[in-house]
């Protein structure tokens, strides 16, 4: 499937950008950098395999809707397409193209033996009972029973999904081909194959890239000035972990807008509260509410997009005065943002290394399952923490030696491995 032909109106991200475009613009720089032959972009810029389904889910009143689920694969250059399963009512093709894209040079800058892929469905998961959310997820997983499996593409959680999601995705894999198939997903519950460390592991790896680049610059992790963008998966854990580290978390936020605290956020204290208060954020004792917008723009060392794509925008980063942005979530800060704030010296930790934590620790689970022996939240921590922090340093090391910023050290480094692949095995002579 040529992604150019879509249709335009995909493009329903906020603020209209295209976020596949920006994809491929990050593509093209890095195939630049590289001097890599035309060929080897094109093969590169177009995702192998695009699948779009349609879902009819009977409601718990009676009524049927039909909704659309999406899987594109990228590139199995380096081993089985990996990536997270959405759902949220922004999601398109072309959005799961760019993820899925971003899956393959993350898998292949932490040397994991991955290509990209990336899944979802286009609805709000909250208007939704449990039943049929379980009902939609066996029907898209059925409809996808040809194009996954632990040798061929293996989803994981990502925005609006959890190991509930991935428990369902295995157990419809399994009764299909008539046998458990546990390494068909990752971020699965423990009960089922799944990995110690695993939910939290998106957010340890962010607390990691923080700390690594704050000693960069000779400062610490400690009392470090925090704000924090999305409170779920990725951003609660950040937040606890960082909080945990020495940082002081400043202000965090979900979809509804955010609290603000000068003096610092008790983390373990607002999660309760969070949780008692139906996911709301709002009231928590001895907070002030802010915005998202206000929130983006708070003074602090560090600036944490933890939610979706496009926040940090040409219109807004202007306001931005962090001094080190670290992309918890995938393209959280547009190409024309990250120009503005690079041209200011603000320090940009790219997506595809700041928060492969996750992407990680799913291929520590893959591994343990492959060979039946589950290990202890220490060692599974401190294996990712060794992985990311080599990446880390060879992204630095990159940056230092071409005169380039993160994310286009970070993007040589997966696409010329991909590229290179790509070439020893002869798929572009
Ligand atoms: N899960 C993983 O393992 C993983 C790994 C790597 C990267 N990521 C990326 O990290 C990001 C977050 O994923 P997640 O797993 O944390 O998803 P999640 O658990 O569903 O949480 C998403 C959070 O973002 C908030 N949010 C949504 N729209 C927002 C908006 N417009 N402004 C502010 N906050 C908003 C949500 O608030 P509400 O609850 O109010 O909707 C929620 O707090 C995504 O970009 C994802 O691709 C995830
Ligand atoms: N959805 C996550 C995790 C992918 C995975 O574990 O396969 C990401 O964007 O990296």
């Amino acid at each position: 499937m040529v992604l150019s032909s879509l249709p335009s109106l995909e493009t329903a991200s906020p603020a209209h950008i295209c976020p596949f475009d920006q994809a491929c613009s990050y593509l093209e720089a890095a195939a630049k950098e590289l001097h890599l032959n035309q060929g080897v972009i094109e093969i590169l810029s177009h995702p192998r395999k695009a699948i779009t389904v349609s879902i009819p889910v009977k409601l718990d009143n009676g009524e049927v809707q039909v909704l659309v689920g999406h899987r594109v694969q990228h590139s199995d250059i380096l081993g089985p397409y990996k990536g997270g399963t959405r759902y949220h009512p922004s999601v398109t093709l072309r959005e799961v193209s760019a993820l899925a894209m971003l899956m393959t040079w993350k898998c292949a800058l932490l040397g994991i033996p991955y290509g990209g892929g990336k899944g979802g469905i286009a609805i709000d998961p909250t208007h939704y009972s449990v039943g049929e959310l379980e009902r939609i997820t066996r029907r898209y997983t059925s409809e996808l029973i040809k194009d996954i499996g632990p040798e061929v593409d293996i989803p994981a959680p990502d925005v609006g999904t959890s190991a509930r999601e991935m428990a369902w995705m295995m157990d419809t894999y399994s009764m299909n081909v008539g046998h458990a198939v546990p390494g068909v997903v990752t971020g699965k519950p423990l009960s089922i194959g799944g990995s110690r460390g695993r939910e939290m592991a998106t957010g340890r790896g962010v607390m990691i890239i923080v700390r690594e680049a704050l000693a960069t610059q000779g400062k610490s992790v400690k009392g470090a000035q925090v704000v924090i963008q999305g409170f779920g998966n990725v951003g609660g854990a950040a937040a606890l972990l960082l909080q945990e580290a020495g940082a002081k978390i400043l202000a965090v936020s979900d979809a509804h807008g955010g609290i603000f605290s000068p003096a610092g956020l008790d983390i373990p204290a607002l999660k309760a509260y969070y949780a008692q208060n139906r996911r709301s954020l709002a009231g928590f004792p001895g907070s002030l509410p802010v915005t998202n917008a206000q929130l983006l723009a708070l003074p602090c060392d560090v600036l944490i997009p933890a939610a979706l794509e496009n926040q940090i925008t040409e219109e807004n980063c202007d306001r931005v005065q962090a001094e080190m942005v670290v992309e918890a979530a995938n393209g959280p800060v547009t190409l024309a943002a990250d120009l503005a704030l690079e041209a200011r010296g603000v320090t940009i930790l790219p997506d595809i290394l700041a928060n492969a934590g996750g992407v990680v620790v799913s291929y520590l689970e893959w591994v343990q399952g492959l060979s039946y022996l589950f290990w202890d939240e220490e060692r599974v921590n401190r294996e990712m923490e060794q992985l990311m922090v080599n990446a880390y340093q060879k992204v630095v090391q990159q940056s230092k030696q071409r005169q380039i910023t993160l994310r286009l050290a970070a993007y040589t480094i997966g696409v010329g491995r991909v590229a290179q692949a790509l070439t020893d095995r002869g798929l572009y002579p």
